[in-house]
C-alpha cells in the first residue's frame, strides 16, 4: 500500500504559458485531500502530474520515496485511479466494457470471473449496477461521471485522483460520493479530489491546498486554509465563514 506521495516544487509551461509554477506537497496513506482555487489556477493540471499523465517540465512527483518517473507503466496504473473532469470521446461501448478498461493493469489475456466480480462491486459502490448494459451514449450526464469513478474503482488503486468529482451529480449522489471518498480513504486509500464547493471540501478533507494563477497560496489544515481573509483575497468576493463551517459569498 501507498504510504505518501510527494509533489516537489513542480513547473508545468503549455507552450509558454505556465500553468503550474513551483507546486510542493505532501499526502500520506488513509488522508484525504482537496485541492481549491479559482478557474485556471491549475487544479486540472496538477491532478495530471500527480498520475504522471502530464510531465512537468521541472519538479517531481515521488510514491513512498521513489519517482514516479521511474516506476514501470503497468506498476503505476496499478497504483494510480483517475477520474477526468470529462470523457472528450467515446464509441458505442457499453458501461460494464468500459469499467472493464479500468482492470486493464490487473488483466492476464482474458477478464477473469474476479474482473467480473470486481466490474459490479464497482458499479455497485456507485449504484449503476442496473446500467451495465447500457452505452455511455445513453447515459445523463450524473450518470457518466458515476460510471468514470466506478472505472477508477475497478482497478482497487491506493491513489484516486478525482477532477471535480461532485459535476453533474444531484445532492444525493454527491452525498453518496463524498461518504464513499471517507469510506475508501479510511481504508487507507490515498484520496486527491480538485473541489469548487469549499464547504464539501472543509467537510471532507484531511489537508486543502489552495492554489491561484498556479501557485500554492496555502496548504495544510482545512481551518487553517479555509480562512475568510484568504479565500476573500484569492476569489475576490466577500466571503464569510457561517459558525456550522457553510462557506458563502456575501457580494
Ligand atoms: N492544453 C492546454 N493548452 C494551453 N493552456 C492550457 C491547457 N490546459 C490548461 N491550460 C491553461 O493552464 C491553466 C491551468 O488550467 P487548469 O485546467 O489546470 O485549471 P483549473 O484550476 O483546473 O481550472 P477550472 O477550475 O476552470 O477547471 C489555465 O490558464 C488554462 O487556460
Amino acid at each position: 500500500m501507498v504510504i505518501e506521495i510527494e509533489v516537489k516544487d513542480v513547473k508545468v509551461y503549455y507552450k509558454s504559458t505556465k500553468a503550474i509554477d513551483g507546486v510542493s506537497l505532501h499526502i500520506k496513506k488513509g488522508e484525504v485531500l482537496c485541492v481549491i482555487g479559482p478557474n485556471g489556477a491549475g487544479k486540472s493540471t496538477l491532478l495530471r502530474v500527480i498520475n504522471g499523465i502530464l510531465k512537468p517540465k521541472i519538479g517531481t512527483v515521488y510514491v513512498d520515496k521513489r519517482s514516479i518517473y521511474e516506476i514501470p507503466h503497468k506498476s503505476a496504473a496499478k497504483i494510480f485511479g483517475y477520474v477526468p473532469q470529462k470523457l472528450h470521446s467515446f464509441g458505442m461501448i457499453s458501461v460494464y466494457d468500459f469499467v472493464m478498461t479500468g482492470r486493464k493493469p490487473h488483466i492476464g489475456l482474458v477478464p477473469t470471473k474476479a474482473d467480473d466480480e470486481r466490474v459490479f462491486k464497482a458499479l455497485k459502490l456507485v449504484n449503476m449496477e442496473n446500467f451495465a448494459e447500457r452505452t455511455l451514449e445513453e447515459l445523463s450526464g450524473g450518470e457518466l461521471q458515476r460510471v468514470l469513478i466506478a472505472r477508477a474503482l475497478a482497478g482497487e488503486p491506493e491513489v484516486l485522483i478525482l477532477d471535480e468529482p461532485t459535476n453533474n451529480l444531484d445532492l444525493k449522489h454527491q452525498t453518496e460520493l463524498l461518504n464513499l471518498v471517507k469510506v475508501l480513504s479510511n481504508e487507507g486509500l490515498i484520496v486527491i479530489m480538485s473541489l469548487h464547493d469549499l464547504t464539501q471540501a472543509y467537510r471532507i478533507s484531511d489537508k486543502v491546498l489552495l492554489m491561484n494563477k498556479g501557485k500554492v497560496v496555502a496548504f495544510g489544515e482545512p481551518s487553517k486554509v479555509l480562512r475568510a481573509d484568504i479565500l476573500s483575497r484569492v476569489y475576490g468576493v466577500p466571503i464569510a465563514i457561517l459558525k456550522e463551517y457553510k462557506i458563502v459569498t456575501t457580494l
